[in-house]
C-alpha cells in the first residue's frame, strides 16, 4: 500500500515538472487552482500538450501525423505508450518521451474528469488531422476568415469547451458556464488568435502561416511580403485589420469571465485573458512584430498578475489596453473607422 502511495506521489510530482517545463504562464495560473482541479487542468494542459507536440512538428511524415492526431483520444489509455520520433529540435519532445508518466496520472482522474479530456483530445486532434492533411497541406496556410475561425476553434476554443466542462464537473462553478459554448470558445479564440498575430515571424521562419489569406492577401501577394521595408504601410494595415479580427471577441470574454464565482478559477481564467489584451495593444501598430519575436515586459506582466483578482480591476485594465489602442489608432488606416466602431463596442461591454 506505502509503495503504491510513494509511486503516484513521485508521478504526480513528475508531472508538475513537466508543466513547468512546457509552459510557465499556464504553470503557474494552473497551481493556483483549487486541490479538487488542480490535477485534472494539469493533465489536461499535459495531454493537450502532448497532442499539440505532434501536430508542430513539421519533421513528421503526414501520413504519421494525422495517423497519432486521430487516435491520441485511444493512446492516452495506454499504460506505457512513449513517444521518441519528434524531430531533435522540438521544444517538447520530452514530454512525448515520457508520456507514460502522464497517462498513469490521467487514469488516476476521477472518470467524469477523464472523459471531459479524452473527448476533447479526440476533437482537437481530429480538427487539427483535418488541418494537416487538408487542402491545406502546401503550408498549412489558412485561407478565409471562417478557416481563421475553424482552427482557432480546434486548437483553442475546444480548450475553453473542456475547461468549463470540468469547472461545472467540480462543483466550483455553476453548471451554466459550461452551457454558452460560444462564451468558452471566445475565452480559447482570443488567447489563440492574440499569440497568432505575436507569432508572425516565429511562424513565418517555421514554415508555417496561420493568418488567414482573405485578411492579408488584401495587403500583399506574398505572405512573407510584410518583412520587406518597401512594405511597412502594407504591413502596419495587414496588421490593424489582424487585430480588429481579435478585438471581437473582447466582449464576450468579459461576458465569460463576469459569470465566474470560485476566486482559484477566476485567477486562472483572467490571468491568461489580462496578458493577451497588454500584448494586443503593445503589437498594435508595431512593427516589430514581423521582424522578431515581441514580449510585454516582466515588471508590466507581474503587475497585471497582481491586479486580476476581481472583476473590476479586470474590467479596468481592459479599458486601459483598449484605450491605448484607440491611441495608436491612425487616421489614414483604412482600418481606423472600424477599429474606432470595434473599440465603441468593447467600451460598452465593459
Ligand atoms: O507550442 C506551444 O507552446 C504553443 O502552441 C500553440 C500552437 O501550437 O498553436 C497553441 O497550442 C494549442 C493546442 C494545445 C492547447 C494547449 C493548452 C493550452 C492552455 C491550457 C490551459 C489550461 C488547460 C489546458 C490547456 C491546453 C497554444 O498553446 N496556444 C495558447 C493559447 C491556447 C489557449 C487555450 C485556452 C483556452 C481557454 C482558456 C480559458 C481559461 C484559461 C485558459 C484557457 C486556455
Ligand atoms: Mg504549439
Ligand atoms: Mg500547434
Amino acid at each position: 500500500r506505502l509503495q503504491q502511495t510513494l509511486a503516484s506521489d513521485a508521478s504526480k510530482k513528475r508531472c508538475y515538472e513537466f508543466l513547468n517545463m512546457t509552459s510557465r504562464s499556464f504553470a503557474s495560473v494552473i497551481k493556483e487552482l483549487d486541490d479538487e482541479l488542480r490535477d485534472a487542468v494539469c493533465l489536461f494542459y499535459l495531454v493537450l500538450r502532448g497532442l499539440d507536440t505532434i501536430e508542430d512538428d513539421m519533421t513528421l511524415d503526414l501520413d504519421r501525423k494525422v495517423e497519432l492526431l486521430r487516435s491520441f483520444d485511444q493512446i492516452i489509455y495506454k499504460k506505457g505508450w512513449t513517444f521518441n520520433e519528434n524531430g531533435p529540435n522540438e521544444k517538447d519532445r520530452a514530454l512525448l518521451v515520457h508520456f507514460d508518466v502522464i497517462i498513469d496520472e490521467f487514469l488516476r482522474l476521477k472518470p467524469e474528469y477523464q472523459s471531459v479530456i479524452a473527448n476533447i483530445t479526440k476533437l482537437m486532434g481530429n480538427g487539427m488531422a483535418d488541418y494537416a492533411s487538408g487542402e491545406h497541406r502546401e503550408n498549412t496556410s489558412v485561407a478565409t476568415i471562417k478557416d481563421f475561425d475553424l482552427y482557432c476553434h480546434y486548437v483553442a476554443g475546444l480548450v475553453g469547451y473542456g475547461l468549463s466542462d470540468l469547472f461545472a464537473a467540480s462543483g466550483l462553478e455553476s453548471e451554466e458556464i459550461a452551457k454558452d459554448k460560444a462564451l468558452s470558445n471566445s475565452m480559447g479564440l482570443f488567447l489563440q488568435k492574440t499569440n497568432i498575430i505575436r507569432d508572425y515571424r516565429e511562424d513565418l521562419d517555421d514554415g508555417r502561416q496561420f493568418w488567414p489569406r482573405e485578411i492579408w492577401g488584401k495587403y500583399a501577394d506574398k505572405f512573407s511580403d510584410f518583412t520587406k521595408p518597401e512594405n511597412k504601410l502594407k504591413a502596419q494595415y495587414c496588421l490593424s485589420n489582424m487585430v480588429l479580427n481579435v478585438l471581437d471577441d473582447v466582449p464576450q470574454v468579459l461576458t465569460y469571465l463576469s459569470k465566474l464565482r470560485n476566486q482559484s478559477v477566476f485567477n486562472f481564467c483572467a490571468i491568461p485573458q489580462v496578458m493577451a489584451i497588454s500584448t494586443l495593444a503593445l503589437v498594435f501598430n508595431n512593427l516589430d512584430i514581423f521582424h522578431h519575436n515581441i514580449k510585454i515586459r516582466k515588471g508590466e506582466a507581474v503587475k497585471l498578475i497582481l491586479d486580476s483578482t476581481d472583476m473590476d480591476n479586470v474590467v479596468s485594465i481592459f479599458r486601459h489596453y483598449v484605450f491605448e489602442i484607440s491611441r495608436k489608432n491612425e487616421a489614414t488606416d483604412p482600418n481606423f473607422m472600424e477599429i474606432s466602431m470595434a473599440i465603441g463596442r468593447v467600451s460598452v461591454s465593459c
